[in-house]
């Protein structure tokens, strides 16, 4: 090791640490080294080093005052099988073509979403769709995963194809399963350890075969947008970022920005990926923790029923007379811990941590679990408390460890449309439905941990209000 490299729990001879980390809940072990390491420690496998950053202090130090030195994704065998030799896409691209890509895509989600209002007339009219499938539930119990995936992939399908699609559609259904696996595998222990032993891991059997099957089938199902939207593309007129995407390709003689078509598959993968899961399963842990707290739920319902009423949808208009609701959902993304560790990491260049030399080309993983379940920064780090989030006259107050989104120069840039998506999708259902599970049912909430973190199955009643 370099001088003053950061210490961590002794590693076995090629193996590395892999025999230790618990495999099912990972970033709970993890959490937990940092109280016997510090809060910057290194994992070994075999001879891949991964250096955790913990603690809200010290991934804030890394992410934002060191932000220069975090940028880059480290080299992933994992990555340039689906990447395009981990050059593509937005996750696990680097350099030029990453910026490029990254500012294209946010300056799309503007134009085609946040600023137009169109996007909030978007999401209020699928939540409708999404009060519909579940009013046709008639009171019986049902799993409402496959719906909350639906209405939220609807979301991003607008944006990246211009469209929705029906509950029923097949297509819609393919896409989904596919993103399904490939989220559970993406940035699992899995990933690492294909990362780690590349040229074992190919030939062995293993989930992380389903990662590559999966995500060709999604780049299929992309492909064919792609081409439907080539048949009757309007330059002066681009209806989604598919669209803008192609104009772009075609102004841009110079490709080393990444417009080429092979690129605009990888980019719309990632925006499914990052887009689609990851809201609705904060949808599920809401629906699970409101269900688990029926107090909290009923004043959820009584500040809807004051501020919004029962003749109208709510808006984002409302939300900031909505404090208790805000504040209930910044709860839920708390505990929820969508994204436990980054499972996408980051390479360093080199740079001094909490008194630790980090060379250049180490991977780092700001381990987000322990920023959300901080005890310096938390109250009751361990349980669903809405007060959290709120001062003591019931006003709405930021919390600076508030951190799924993560922060620095990688920071989500989906967050202002998971926000309003997390409003629109939460008031609406609740202005209709009281939501509760069978009776004597204890729902669980140490959850699945994949890339990101899911409830495990648990059935819901979702009992009209009212009747519009
Ligand atoms: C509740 C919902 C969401 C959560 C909790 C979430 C969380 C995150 C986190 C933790 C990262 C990693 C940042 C890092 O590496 O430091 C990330 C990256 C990313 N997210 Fe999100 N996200 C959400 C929704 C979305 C949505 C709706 C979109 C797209 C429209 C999106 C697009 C992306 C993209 C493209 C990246 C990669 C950024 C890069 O590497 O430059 N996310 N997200």
């Amino acid at each position: 090791d370099p001088p003053h490299f950061p210490p961590g729990p002794p590693a076995l001879p090629f193996l590395g640490n892999i025999f230790s980390i618990e495999s099912k809940q990972p970033h709970i072990y993890l959490t937990k080294l940092a109280d016997v390491y510090g809060n910057v420690f290194c994992i070994r496998l075999g001879r891949h080093k991964t250096v955790f950053v913990s603690g809200w202090k010290m991934v804030r130090e890394a992410l934002v005052i060191h932000a220069e030195h975090f940028v880059d994704r480290p080299y992933s065998p994992m990555a340039t099988r689906i990447y395009a030799g981990n050059s593509g896409g937005l996750f696990f691209s680097n350099g030029k073509v990453w910026r490029r890509q990254r500012r294209f895509a946010m300056t799309t989600l503007r134009t085609f979403g946040l600023a137009k209002g169109s996007m909030e007339e978007n999401i209020c009219q699928e939540s409708r769709h999404l009060q519909d499938a579940m009013e046709k539930e008639e009171g019986k119990p049902f799993d409402p995963v496959p719906l909350l995936n639906n209405a939220v992939s609807n979301i991003i399908c607008q944006i990246v194809f211009g469209r929705r699609f029906d509950y029923s559609d097949q297509d819609l259904q393919t896409m989904l399963k596919n993103l399904a696996d490939m989220a559970y595998l993406e940035g699992s222990i899995w990933a690492l350890l294909y990362d780690a032993f590349p040229s074992l891991m190919r030939h062995l059997p293993g989930p992380h075969n389903g990662i590559f099957s999966s995500s060709n089938s999604l780049k299929a199902s992309i492909r064919k947008e792609i081409e439907r939207h080539k048949l009757d593309l309007d330059p002066s007129n681009p209806r989604d970022y598919i669209d803008n995407f192609l104009i772009e390709e075609r102004h841009n003689r110079k490709q080393d920005v990444g417009f080429m078509e092979e690129n605009l598959v990888l980019c719309c993968l990632d925006l499914f990926l990052a887009g689609s899961e990851t809201t609705s399963k904060t949808l599920q842990w809401g629906l699970l923790y409101l269900i688990k707290n029926p107090q909290i739920q009923g004043k959820v319902q009584e500040e809807i029923d004051r501020v919004v009423g029962q003749t109208r949808q709510p808006t984002m208009e409302d939300r900031s007379n909505m404090p208790y609701t805000d504040a209930v959902i910044h709860e839920i993304q708390r505990m929820g811990n969508i994204v436990p560790l980054n499972g996408l990491r980051m390479t360093a260049r080199d740079t001094t941590l909490g008194g630790y030399f980090i060379p250049k080309g180490t991977t780092v993983m700001p381990n987000l679990t322990s920023v959300l379940f901080d005890k310096n920064e938390w109250e009751t780090p361990d349980s669903f408390n809405p007060k959290h989030f709120l001062d003591d006259d019931g006003r709405f107050m930021k919390k600076e460890a508030f951190l799924p989104f993560s922060a620095g120069k990688r920071a989500c840039p989906g967050e202002g449309l998971a926000r309003m998506e997390l409003f629109l999708f939460v008031a609406s259902l609740l202005q209709k439905f009281h939501f509760s599970t069978l009776d004597g049912v204890e729902l669980r909430t140490e959850g699945i941990t994949g890339a990101t973190r899911t409830p495990h199955p648990f059935e819901i009643f979702a009992k009209s209000r009212v009747d519009f």
